[in-house]
Formats: C-alpha cells, sequence, structure tokens
C-alpha cells in the first residue's frame, strides 16, 4: 500500500482546500479521563477533529483509543472533562451528523447486507443506499463486511467518520481501498478520525495523536511522533546467545529475523551486555511499533 503523505491543499479546480485548519471543530475532548474501577483507561485527554482532516490515533492495544472514542460519541460519560459534538454536549440529534463503525461493526449477522443497510437508513431517516446485496451478513467474508459498515455508516453523508480499526483483519487490497473511501470522504470535507495499528495507513493521516496507557504521549507527523528515535541493532552468528545476554542485562530486546533489535538508544549499554560475543552493533531509526513501545 502507498505510504505517501496525504495532499493537504488543493487547486479551485479539484474542490475545497484541506483540511479546514480554521474550522471550528466537529468534535473536540477536553482534558478528557474515564476510569473503569481502578484503571485510568483515558486520562487528561485533548483532542479535536476539524473538517476534512483525517486524524490517525495510535496506540498499543489498551492504551484507551476505543474508550476515548466512546466518551467522544456520548456512549460512556467522561469521569473528568468535557466532550463537544458539532459545538455542544453529544446527543441522540447531534449523533445523527456521525457515522460511527466500532470495531466490531455494528452489523446485524442475522440480517442481509441490504437489510442492516435499510435498518441504518430507518435509524437516521435517511435513504438506504443501493448495495443489492441480499447475503446475511454472516455469510459475507469479513473484507466484504467491513466495506459494507463503511459504506452503512457513510449513506446518510456525515459530517464527522468515527471508525475504530476498518481495516483489521482485512487484506492489503481491501484495506487499500477503504482507504481510498477514507479519503475520499475527507476530500468532501468529512472530518475524520480512525484508529490503526498499521504504520502505511498511519502515514496516510494529516495528523496522528499516540496514546499510551490512557495519555497523549506524542502528536503531530509521523515524524515528530517517531521523534528520531533510535534503536540499536545487533547482527551476530549467535543471536540465541546475542538474545539471552540482552535479555539478562534487562535490555527490552525483540528479533527480526536473526537481528537483535534492542530498544534502547545506548550503544554502549548494549555492547556491555553482549561482552566478548562477536557481533555487528549499530543504530537504526525506531518503527513506529518500536517507539511505542519505547514510550510505555
Ligand atoms: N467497560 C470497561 N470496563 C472495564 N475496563 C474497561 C472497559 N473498557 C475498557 N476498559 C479498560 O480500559 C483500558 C483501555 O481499553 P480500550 O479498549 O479503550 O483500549 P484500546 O486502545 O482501544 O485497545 P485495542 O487496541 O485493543 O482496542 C484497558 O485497560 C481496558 O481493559
Amino acid at each position: 500500500m502507498a505510504a505517501s503523505p496525504r495532499s493537504t491543499s488543493s487547486t479551485a479546480e479539484s474542490g475545497p482546500v484541506r483540511p479546514a485548519t480554521g474550522a471550528p471543530p466537529l468534535v473536540e475532548a477536553r482534558s478528557v479521563g474515564k476510569r473503569f474501577g481502578d484503571v485510568d483507561a483515558v486520562s487528561g485527554v485533548d483532542l479535536e477533529v476539524r473538517p476534512g482532516e483525517i486524524v490517525g490515533l495510535l496506540g498499543a492495544n489498551g492504551a484507551g483509543k476505543t474508550t476515548l472514542m466512546r466518551c467522544l460519541l456520548g456512549i460512556v460519560s467522561p469521569t473528568s472533562g468535557t466532550t463537544e459534538l458539532f459545538g455542544d454536549s453529544p446527543s441522540r440529534r447531534n449523533r445523527a451528523r456521525l457515522g460511527y463503525v466500532p470495531q466490531g461493526m455494528g452489523l446485524y449477522r442475522d440480517l442481509t447486507v441490504d437489510e442492516n443497510a435499510a435498518f441504518s437508513a430507518a435509524a437516521y431517516g435517511s435513504t438506504p443506499p443501493d448495495l443489492d446485496d441480499d447475503r446475511l451478513i454472516e455469510r459475507v467474508p469479513l473484507g466484504e463486511q467491513r466495506r459494507v459498515a463503511f459504506d452503512i455508516a457513510t449513506a446518510h453523508r456525515p459530517e464527522l467518520l468515527i471508525l475504530d480499526e476498518p481495516t483489521s483483519g482485512v487484506s492489503a487490497t481491501e484495506a487499500a481501498s477503504l482507504w481510498d473511501a477514507v479519503g475520499a470522504q475527507a476530500e468532501r470535507g468529512v472530518g475524520v478520525l480512525v484508529t490503526t495499528h498499521n504504520m502505511s495507513e498511519a502515514a496516510q493521516c494529516d495528523r496522528l495523536v499516540l496514546m499510551v496507557d490512557g495519555l497523549v504521549a506524542a502528536q503531530g507527523s509521523m515524524a515528530d511522533i517517531l521523534g528520531g528515535a533510535q534503536v540499536v541493532m545487533v547482527e551476530t552468528g549467535d543471536w540465541q546467545a546475542a538474545f539471552d545476554r540482552l535479555s539478562a542485562a534487562g535490555l527490552p530486546v525483540s528479533l527480526a529475523g536473526t537481528t537483535a533489535r534492542v530498544l534502547v538508544d545506548d550503544e554502549p549499554a548494549v555492547r556491555a551486555a553482549l561482552g566478548d560475543l562477536q557481533a555487528r552493533v549499530g543504530s537504526a531509526a525506531a518503527t513506529l511499533d518500536e517507539r511505542m513501545a519505547m514510550l510505555r
């Protein structure tokens, strides 16, 4: 899939300039916190999405992304802070101006594609999309289900889209096609908040927000998120011994093939842990997953 950043401007011929940075936010969180028992799922998060921008919400499993989305939607009440949808408290009325695709897609498995579309259109008081598909959802492959969920969520022409891992479990081709559709929505001026674990998808967002343990740990462009972070790479014929020695020294290490990648920007510490083991040691730019792990 292409990993090029999306265009953020366009000419008079090609439509409105996006993202519309001067426009008021479609959705906004101010110091939002959500606690479940003794778990702070979300802590003091500020976030906003404006018309025409694609904001990527990143973070490891359990970082608080879904909980934050549910707070923004008004599905759960924040324990602290405030949220606004279209400049007002989240309500049934202003939720009709957005499209939401939860991780589980929210489709009825025992209804057909067309029946799901009709059900959703009735809820929004809009015309059902012409999907012309009488297969039961449970018979539709996951990749197609995700596309159906997206098409249904956009059928009433929402101004804001909230997509929770829209490409989880789908093929690279299906994911690319879905991202084309997301891009087309943004070109029309729709604001998009989307979670992803995929680096090339993150690269297609206009702005990224990285959550770690309920907090916003970094935000901005991919370069801002990566922050120039470096890891140490270790190449050796005896990768098992290298792995054992690095682990024994308490260094966070993972294997990429037979190359060990140590998630610290500290070559001397790595050389010390390897001791007399013959190895080539050097630095490399951290990947997004490594950066997330380093921020934990
Ligand atoms: N209803 C709930 N009751 C109790 N704890 C919850 C509830 N919902 C979420 N949590 C906890 O809040 C934290 C954040 O979960 P959340 O699902 O928001 O993370 P996430 O970043 O969306 O993860 P994933 O990428 O796996 O979807 C986790 O520790 C989770 O166990």
